[in-house]
């Protein structure tokens, strides 16, 4: 009654209910066979069957596999099949593990490091609890690290010796350790290949070992705008199945210096400072975030400076489409190209609340659609916001625009552009040089608000977040890096299919 067709989908024609359903070889996390003698299994699952063994039909496997539920969730879910002979069982469990064997995408040693201070500091336990399990069910062996210190899983991957023996590398925790992951690993592969960071202009070699995000931090922005949910189970079955996102990086540079890579925001003023803020209050653990946001919202405090930026005029897309990134995304499909004739120059000088880059759409629990929800995962571009100064009720409206499905770039004090390169220049920083005026910083705040009494003080300087780390300098160039590295994900999926078979079927 059964056959494993040729397009790799395992099928049942014949279910205990007379239902039939399919379940994708890509989609089966493991086989085993039931060890009915004992009357148990090793891990106990067997008392959960809801049908027994009958004398017809005395042998049984077990087959995990992804079965989709709400909101972009991933579960493991069991199959039982039961069988009228034992070879016919062994040839069932041995068939489906040479299929498995086949899906040569799938990782089978993995690096992983956990983070026990992100988040809610619970990146442990839910490594040890939710995934470790799921990854033994796949046979996946893995070396785990608990980091001690910052950088520690930044600085053990630029120098450990055998990287090669790994199929990928996995953090548990959120954005700021998935940032020392991507650190770590364009480093070491830059340092591998004579590749030198420090030259804006130098085209960067792609990492090959592909990175796997456990979240377990206080944004998760990552892992929601590539999988579409933080959800560790979903993170690790996505791990499992071997799926490959590739993802677009910035380089950021100070004076020809390098200075950090930026996968989801670079953001200056408003969420600079919301991020500087904050870092002062991280015993509030994920509500500093809204606390330092009301607090920097009522500051209220605009920067001067100059943008110049080179749009991506060759791009399929824009920052105003209508459709958001998703799986299987015809731009991220595109092969990374040098574009042909790179457009001129544009320069944009004022008085800005904020200036954000958002490499991706930036989606996270507090914006669902996130600070730029057009943006694409891996087309090479990042999209420029300029929110100009403006009134503290018209920059509530645009910030709320972020929680609803109204259009936050249809305001007259914000622009959006759509870049491949772009540079930032403060002000105060036009004649002389940053280094001397932030030491001098306060001084010139102060003369500032002496000029211009009338106006309130706002400082020179904000600083940059770069993916929720503050940059020791305003002034940059920043390049984005098509494709750079590549996730254990596949970009959202949609619609969500819902799916609730039986859990026992004959054969
Ligand atoms: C009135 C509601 C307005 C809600 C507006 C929500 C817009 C939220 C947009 C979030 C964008 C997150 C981008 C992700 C950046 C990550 O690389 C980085 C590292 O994890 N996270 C942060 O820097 C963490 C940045 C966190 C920023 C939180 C900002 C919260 C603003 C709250 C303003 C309240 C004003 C209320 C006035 C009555
Ligand atoms: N053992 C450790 N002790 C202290 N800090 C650590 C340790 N391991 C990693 N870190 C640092 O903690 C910072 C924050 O971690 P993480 O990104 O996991 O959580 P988060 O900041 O709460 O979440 P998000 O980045 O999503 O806002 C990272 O920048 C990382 O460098
Ligand atoms: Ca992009």
């Amino acid at each position: 009654n059964f056959k494993i067709s040729v397009c790799g989908f395992f099928q049942s024609a014949l279910t205990i209910d007379q239902q039939s359903h399919s379940v994708s070889v890509s989609e089966i996390l493991a086989v085993q066979e039931l060890d009915l003698e004992s009357g148990t299994k090793d891990d106990g699952r067997w008392q959960k069957m809801s049908q027994k063994p009958t004398e017809a039909y005395p042998y049984a496997f077990t087959v995990s596999y992804v079965r989709r539920a709400r909101k972009h969730r991933w579960r493991c879910t069991d199959v039982t099949f039961f069988c009228p002979e034992w070879a016919l069982c062994q040839q069932w469990v041995q068939t489906i593990k040479e299929q498995l064997a086949e899906l040569t995408s799938r990782p089978k040693h993995l690096l992983v490091y956990i983070n026990p201070y992100g988040g809610k500091q619970q990146g442990t336990c839910i490594y040890e609890q939710k995934v470790a399990p799921l990854f033994a069910r796949a046979s996946i062996s893995t070396d785990v690290i608990v980091t001690e210190h910052a950088n520690h899983a930044r600085d053990h991957l630029r120098t450990v010796a055998e990287l090669k023996q790994y199929d990928g590398v996995v953090c548990v925790g959120g954005d700021g350790m998935f940032s020392e992951i991507v650190h770590g690993l364009v480093s070491r592969t830059q340092k591998d290949n004579g590749v030198d960071q420090n030259s804006p202009e130098e085209k960067l070699v792609a990492c090959s070992l592909r990175i796997g995000i456990i979240p377990a931090g206080s944004t998760d922005c990552i892992c929601y705008g590539t999988v579409g949910i933080n959800d560790p189970v979903t993170s690790a079955l996505h791990i499992i199945v071997g799926d490959s996102q590739p993802m677009d990086v910035c380089s950021v540079h100070h004076n020809k210096t390098f200075l950090k890579y930026s996968v989801s925001l670079l953001g200056y003023g408003f969420y600079g400072d919301v991020l500087a803020d904050s870092e002062r209050k991280r015993w509030m653990g994920p509500a500093r975030y809204d606390f330092s946001g009301f607090k920097t919202f009522l500051t209220h405090h605009y920067y001067e400076g100059t943008v110049s930026f080179q749009p991506a005029t060759d791009t399929l897309g824009t920052p105003r489409d209508k459709s958001p990134c998703r799986a299987g995304c015809v731009l991220t499909s595109l092969l990374c190209s040098t574009p042909e004739n790179e457009g001129g120059w544009r320069v944009i000088r004022g008085k800005f609340l904020a200036i954000n880059a958002a490499s991706m759409s930036c989606a996270c629990p507090r914006s669902p659609k996130g600070l730029s929800p057009a943006a694409h995962l891996a087309d090479g571009t990042t999209d420029l916001i300029l929110v100009r100064k403006c009134s503290r009720f018209n920059f509530l409206r645009h910030l709320i625009r972020h929680t609803s499905k109204d259009d936050q770039f249809d305001m007259t004090f914000v622009e959006v552009h759509r870049v491949r390169r772009f540079r930032f220049l403060p002000r105060h920083c036009q004649n002389d040089s940053e280094q001397d005026l932030r030491e001098n910083g306060k001084r010139l705040f102060g003369q500032i608000c002496r000029d211009h009494p009338a106006r309130g003080c706002s400082p020179a300087f904000s600083s940059w977040n770069c993916d929720g780390e503050i940059l020791p300098h305003a002034a940059i160039e920043v390049g984005v890096h098509c494709q750079l590295i590549k996730l254990f994900a596949r970009g959202i999926e949609e619609p969500p299919v819902f799916e609730d078979v039986a859990a026992t079927c004959a054969i």
